[in-house]
């Protein structure tokens, strides 16, 4: 992820040490993928508790734009800054591979520069990527537009092949495929275009040159 922002989109990236806060003048957030503690508990159930995320919290209140991607996802619904949950996939297994994603809101800062119905095609890699919630959420998911992306098909059992969602104001973002997986050409042997453009609609919102 570090690279990708900073190598590939120039951005002025930074890492931030889970036991500390976090500065005031940052334009957005981002938690990349991983094992936070092993996956111990349940993935992202402890990391949810490190003293930063008080500071991500504020800042997902102010409204700066927040993503987390896969154990990052994970970490976000832990913490309750985005509903739902994530389970074990249905086959029980770690599952790595590509997949395609449809864009159902491009109204968020991680989505802006993609058209509805886009197809991305993307890695996954994860042994708990299962969302869900339940039907009362799910009807308000629906209605507020939380729904950010779709599987183009069922892969591990997520409800309503859901694979990535906001807040109610649109301002976290959480998915569990990687685009900064497949933001490039040399790794990407479909088409690095969609993903680029999550990395690019952020950009577009922040407003940087790069
Ligand atoms: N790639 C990841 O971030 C993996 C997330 C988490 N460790 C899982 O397996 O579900």
């Amino acid at each position: 992820m570090y690279h990708v922002l900073t190598d590939v989109f120039n951005l002025d990236a930074q890492y931030f040490w889970h036991e500390k806060g976090l500065p005031k003048n940052i334009d957005a957030v981002i938690l990349p993928g991983g094992f936070s503690y092993g996956d111990r508990l349940r993935s992202g159930a402890i990391a949810a508790h490190s003293p930063i995320i008080n500071d991500v919290r504020k800042m997902a209140d102010k409204g700066i734009p927040i993503l987390g991607v896969c154990n990052g996802f994970q970490i976000l619904v832990e913490a309750g800054l985005l509903p739902g949950a994530l389970l074990k996939n249905t086959s029980l297994n770690f599952m790595c591979g590509w997949t395609n994603l449809i864009v159902e809101n491009n109204k968020t800062p991680f989505t802006n520069k993609l058209k509805l119905n886009q197809k991305i095609p993307i890695p996954i890699a994860n042994g708990e990527g299962r969302y869900y919630v339940d039907n009362d959420t799910l009807k308000k998911l629906k209605k507020n537009n939380q729904i950010v992306f779709r599987y183009e098909q069922v892969i591990n059992g997520s409800i309503d092949r859901i694979a990535g969602v906001c807040n109610e104001d649109g301002n976290v973002v959480g998915m569990m495929p990687h685009p900064e997986r497949a933001a490039e050409s040399a790794i990407n042997p479909i088409d690095n275009k969609p993903s680029s453009l999550i990395f690019e609609s952020l950009i577009k919102t922040i407003g940087v040159k790069n």
